[in-house]
């Protein structure tokens, strides 16, 4: 599966243009048809740790005729400000960047988040692609048209659905990514997995050690599958008016800790966390089968992802998750299980369930 490209196509029923994600090697000759021949200029937004590929990536966009521009942004998080953003605004304005003039995000999430919304915001929307480098980019952030950036008072508070014009997921960039955030975006893909494909739990519980790699021999195929769950959901809700909240699995309590730590955990760490919280309360609402919420601490242990988090923190975290996007007024909504691959919306559980939760994860 390695050596052949996967081409997903996501959209085109709900209103918005389609668009495909290729998945496979060396894609980066497809950049330039997806830029396509309107554009004038290119700017190629990259972290500080693929300094050479974003240099490499705009001298390439030069020879094939663009003016092509680098603007470098800080790695992870910190790249997701308003400050960040501003910078990569200016750039654009000095590079006079007009409304037919493409962005290419190349970098993690926190990269493609900051990217697409810097195209979403110039002139109110120019078009953009996406080249995601990290695990959790390629089966999650860079697909799905959901952009924007982090404010003190939480995660992707500011933000817009703009969805890109194409997804590049190139598997060679997967060998130089930091085992840690190799392992972050398996808890996305695991997330798809308990949401609605558990053919990748099985292949995942085959070899977890394996599944730690680009090596092992089903990253491919986990990739492929947990983009599609994606793919799916978001085609046909972009703008997550109902099924596409099923995406934020684990995502409530998750925000949350991340907020808590000033954006210094990785995403997957407090994904994981926040699934295990969601496992219990699906447990204890009595939706969900005891072996299908252990399973979760299993299955994310076995990868070594993170299952607790500091226990006096609970009412810090409640409070920040009143404001999570799912929550109407003072209605609290959880996604939870009713099944393997069942998922569904809790709405305003007693909040002795919420903290008895809490227990199953506080350390
Ligand atoms: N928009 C969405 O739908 C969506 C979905 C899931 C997650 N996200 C967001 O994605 C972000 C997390 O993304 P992430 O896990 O990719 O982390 P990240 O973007 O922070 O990248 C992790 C680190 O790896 C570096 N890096 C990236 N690619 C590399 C490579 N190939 N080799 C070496 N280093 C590399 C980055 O510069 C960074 O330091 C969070 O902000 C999260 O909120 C968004
Ligand atoms: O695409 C979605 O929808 C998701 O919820 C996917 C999540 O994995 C992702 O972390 C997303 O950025 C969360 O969005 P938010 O709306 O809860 O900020
Ligand atoms: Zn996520």
């Amino acid at each position: 599966m390695t050596d052949q490209v996967t081409r997903i196509q996501v959209g085109g029923s709900a209103g918005h243009d389609p668009y495909d994600v290729l998945v496979g090697r060396q894609l980066l000759g497809e950049l330039g048809s997806l830029i396509g021949t309107r554009a004038k200029r290119v700017a190629v937004i990259h972290p500080e740790a693929l300094a050479s590929t974003g240099e490499a990536l705009r001298d390439d966009l030069a020879e094939q005729g663009f003016e092509a521009v680098a603007i470098q942004v800080p790695n992870a998080e910190e790249a997701k400000t308003v400050e960040v953003a501003a910078y990569c605004w200016k750039a654009l304005g000095q590079s006079g960047f007009t409304r037919t003039d493409v962005i290419v995000g190349v970098g993690g999430g926190a990269t493609t988040d900051l990217a697409g919304f810097v195209a979403a915001s110039w002139l109110r929307g120019v078009r953009w692609v996406a080249v995601p480098t990290t695990v959790l980019a390629m089966v999650d952030a860079a697909v799905g048209g959901k952009t924007g950036i982090n404010t003190a008072e939480g995660k992707n508070l500011v933000g817009a659905f703009h969805p890109p014009a194409g997804v590049l997921c190139d598997l060679a960039a997967l060998d130089s990514l930091p085992v840690n955030d190799y392992v972050s975006g398996l808890a996305e893909i695991i997330k798809a997995g308990f949401i609605s494909d558990p053919v990748i739990l099985d292949l995942i519980e085959s070899d977890p050690q394996a599944a730690r790699t680009p090596a092992g021999p089903h990253t491919a195929e986990l990739i492929v599958r947990s983009i599609r769950v994606k793919a799916d959901v978001v085609s046909s809700d972009l703008k997550e008016s109902g099924l596409r909240e099923i995406l934020n699995y684990g995502h409530t309590l998750a925000h949350a800790i991340e907020k808590n730590e000033r954006y210094k955990w990785r995403h997957g760490a407090a994904v994981s966390v926040g699934m295990v919280f969601a496992a219990e309360l699906g447990r204890l609402a009595g939706r969900l089968d005891d072996a299908t919420a252990d399973r979760h601490k299993a299955v994310l242990a076995s990868v070594g992802l993170p299952l607790t988090y500091r226990g006096d923190q609970w009412p810090k975290l409640l409070e920040t998750m009143k404001v999570d996007k799912k929550s109407r007024g003072d209605l609290l909504r959880f996604i939870v299980l009713d099944g393997l691959a069942k998922p569904t919306v809790l709405e305003g559980p007693d909040p002795a369930v919420l903290v008895a939760a809490y227990g199953e994860v506080a350390a």
